[in-house]
């Protein structure tokens, strides 16, 4: 069948939304899904001058705001820094983002990712 235009997904959106649900799999409690509440961390909007989460990411990719797979991994990496910087080590936001961090960072290697051909080139 042939997708209609609306259908029709860039490249890099499709590897980026694809990428994206392997790293929401790395949140199950869903912690990062949405943006953090300052009613849930008070003084977080202070804190944190540039929030990033789940939600927002992947409205980022279908309004095409990624122009690489770099400026994705940068989000990723902001989300989980913005949680270990509001959270007291041992919190576990603070776990939960270290071990995010750590697992995602692992998804996203060259190794991993070449084989996703030259989408990213
Ligand atoms: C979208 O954000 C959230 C959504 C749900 C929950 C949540 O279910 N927390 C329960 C575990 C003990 C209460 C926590 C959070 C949450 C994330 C965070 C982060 C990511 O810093 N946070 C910090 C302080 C207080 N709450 C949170």
């Amino acid at each position: 069948c042939v997708l209609k235009a609306s259908q029709k997904r860039r490249p890099l959106s499709r590897l980026l939304e694809q990428l994206l649900r392997n790293l929401e799999k790395r949140d199950p409690h869903q912690f990062f899904a949405w943006p953090v509440n300052d009613n849930f961390a008070p003084g977080y909007s202070t804190i944190i001058k540039r929030p990033m989460d789940f939600s927002t990411m992947k409205q980022k990719i279908d309004d095409n705001e990624y122009k690489s797979l770099n400026c994705f991994i940068s989000d990723f990496k902001l989300m989980c820094n913005n949680a270990m910087k509001y959270n007291k080590p041992g919190t576990v936001y603070h776990k939960a983002a270290r071990r995010l961090l750590h697992a995602g960072l692992k998804q996203l290697t060259p190794q991993k990712l070449r084989p996703l051909g030259d989408i990213l080139t």
